[in-house]
């Protein structure tokens, strides 16, 4: 299987793992990117079992509405059992990095309301230690420059993702070269940065279950 028939697999597997708790009243969290969009059409096929969405970009929102899927705003549901999406990187006790796409903040917040975080990836996507991918940090844009200096000091080379502007009206800075010991405290440390709204590493929230593409087939593994 090509790494897109990895993605659809995965995608699929999500939805089968969630359709026996969906109810009339369920809002399903749904995530951002390419393994995302494939849970996405998954879904479309049972959108009959469920009430409708929260969406962690605007891109998402609109797919799921394609779809004829209802999307809410976040402040307008108490609560969701599952959120669906992709990793640029996980490890073993399924720690993330997320933001290739930029979504990050708003995927964290969507997540943060879950209660259980299914991540959907291909095995490319499994590392030893996170890092290789640049972990990207969502700012303010007045100051990046600021964070960018800081970044530096915490053994990083960040570097601006030009040109990109985030659903929050928000920057990103992709930071290279960190070896990531300790995601946890990282992820800390880099949210104590005057100016950032969020960073990638998804450690303290992690995921709770990965649906992991391989070409055995798909692998669940939990934290
Ligand atoms: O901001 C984007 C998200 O964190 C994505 O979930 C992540 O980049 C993975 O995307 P993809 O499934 O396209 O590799």
């Amino acid at each position: 299987m090509n790494q897109d028939e990895l993605k659809q697999a995965v995608g699929q597997a999500a939805v089968d793992h969630i359709k026996p708790h969906l109810d009339e009243d369920s809002i399903v969290g749904v995530g951002t990117g390419s393994t995302a969009n494939c849970f996405i059409d998954a879904l479309a096929a049972v959108k009959h079992l469920f009430d409708g969405a929260v969406a962690s970009s605007e891109a998402s929102a609109e797919r799921l509405k394609s779809h004829g899927i209802p999307v809410y705003d976040l402040n307008s549901v108490d609560g969701m059992d599952f959120y669906i999406d992709g990793a640029d990187e996980i490890n073993e006790h399924l720690e993330m990095i997320k933001g290739g796409g930029a979504a990050l903040t708003r995927e964290k917040i969507v997540a943060a309301v879950a209660k259980k975080f299914i991540c959907v990836a291909d095995e490319s996507k499994m590392v030893g230690m996170m890092g290789t991918f640049p972990l990207p940090v969502e700012v303010i844009p007045m100051a990046r420059s600021h964070v960018a200096r800081e970044l530096v000091k915490l053994g990083g080379d960040p570097v601006w993702r030009e040109g990109v502007v985030t659903d929050n009206g928000g920057q990103i800075l992709d930071v290279h070269n960190l070896k990531i010991q300790s995601p946890m405290q990282l992820e800390s440390d880099i949210n104590q940065i005057t100016g950032v709204i969020t960073n990638g590493l998804f450690a303290q929230r992690g995921a709770d279950v990965l649906l992991l593409g391989t070409q055995d087939g798909v692998k669940t593994l939990k934290a």
